[in-house]
């Protein structure tokens, strides 16, 4: 029995193939190496690369490796890409999930977890956001997740398996270990461009927006450990195997911090004054989002290990230093 991970040679993906074979299980990879490493995939994995939307591929991976559980992170990730592009986006991360939704039925896939966003809220009216509030993405790509939720629901009611929509907030940080971080070339999310300007592989960094209607004019996210993220998705599979329904859960801290209180906290961890130029608002960006995680601490029993901006701040400078010294980048 295997657990298939899509994605699996990217930043979260890769991730959670180490907390799978750290618990002793078989773990199979099928990723298309567009925004992931094939060195990002432990030996102790097969990585098969291919595309997600490839049903000929998938099927036979399904009987060749019998997978119980598809943990599903393959996508396009970045919101005002998707913004740009929404149709490539709506390919890769709608039709190209309905594709393997359709394999797993096919293939009596029992279980399904997906990387579902925070995207889903748009600008969620309750802050925190508990997952039963309005939907109302505000980007294609927001728009892209929800539509894989649907189809999710409607084809595990009709088609006898379970799933679990995880909605992440955002995610940073890298393995305490040091195994694995995110290695994301060009990468556009705050902590990672953050830390890679401390570390002098950017000579300046920006700030989109500062006339939002926050505290500090600069926009509000929950940034969440990816090691403790991996692991609710491993309690996830635990329920589900063990009977639990399907579910859709937040995962999130339930702290905000604007985008000025993660610079100073990368200054602050690093040591480093770097360059930050403010500029103008980007297209898609929700002013705050912050998850209401109950529902992850009461059905799955999570308890996250690493809630601290600090400590993911480290993390992620860590491994911007074990990027360079294995010369990957
Ligand atoms: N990073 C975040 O803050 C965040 C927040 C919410 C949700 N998510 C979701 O988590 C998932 C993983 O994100 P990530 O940050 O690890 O991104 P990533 O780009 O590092 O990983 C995505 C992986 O999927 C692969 N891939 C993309 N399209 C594919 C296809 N059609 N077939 C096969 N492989 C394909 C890429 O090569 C890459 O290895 C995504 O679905 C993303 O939407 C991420
Ligand atoms: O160089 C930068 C990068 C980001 N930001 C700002 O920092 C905040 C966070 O931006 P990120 O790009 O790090 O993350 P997003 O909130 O746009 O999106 C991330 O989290 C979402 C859920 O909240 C989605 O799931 C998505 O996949 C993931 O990219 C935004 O206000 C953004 O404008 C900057 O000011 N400067």
């Amino acid at each position: 029995m295997a657990v298939l991970v899509t994605g699996g040679a990217g930043y979260i993906g890769s991730h959670m193939v180490w907390e799978l074979l750290d618990h002793g299980e078989t773990v199979v990879v099928l990723d298309r190496l567009s925004t992931g490493f094939d060195w990002a995939v432990p030996d102790a994995a097969k990585l098969i690369v291919g595309d997600i939307g490839d049903q000929a591929l998938v099927d036979d991976i399904l009987s060749r490796y019998d997978v119980d559980a598809i943990i599903h992170f393959a996508g396009s990730i970045i919101v005002p890409e998707s913004v740009a592009d929404p149709l490539g986006y709506y390919l890769n991360n709608t039709v190209k999930s309905r594709a393997l939704i359709e394999c797993a039925v096919r293939g009596g896939v029992k279980h399904f977890i997906f990387s579902s966003t925070a995207a889903v809220y748009g600008t969620p009216r309750v802050i925190p956001v508990p997952e039963g509030e309005a939907l109302e993405p505000e980007s294609p790509y927001g728009r892209s997740k929800l539509m894989t939720e649907m189809m999710l629901a409607d084809a595990a009611a009709a088609h006898g398996f379970t799933y679990a929509a995880l909605r992440y907030f955002n995610v940073a940080g890298a393995d305490p270990k040091q195994r694995t971080g995110q290695s994301t070339r060009g990468a556009t999310h705050l902590i990672k461009v953050a830390c890679e300007t401390a570390t002098g592989k950017r000579a300046h960094m920006e700030v989109f927006g500062t006339d939002y209607d926050t505290p500090d004019g600069t926009c509000i996210r929950d940034y969440i450990h990816v090691t403790d993220l991996v692991n609710a998705h491993y309690l996830a599979l635990t329920h589900l195997r063990g009977g639990g329904e399907s579910l859709v859960a937040n995962c999130g801290y339930g702290q905000g911090y604007s985008v000025r209180e993660v610079i100073e906290a990368v200054k602050r961890v690093s040591g480093q004054d770097f360059k930050v130029v403010e500029s103008g608002r980007r297209p898609g960006d929700p002013v705050a989002i912050v998850a209401n995680p109950d529902r992850c601490f009461k059905v799955l029993g999570w308890r996250p290990a690493h809630a601290d901006l600090e400590e993911i701040v480290r993390h992620a400078l860590a491994w911007e230093e074990v990027l360079v010294r294995r010369n990957r980048v």
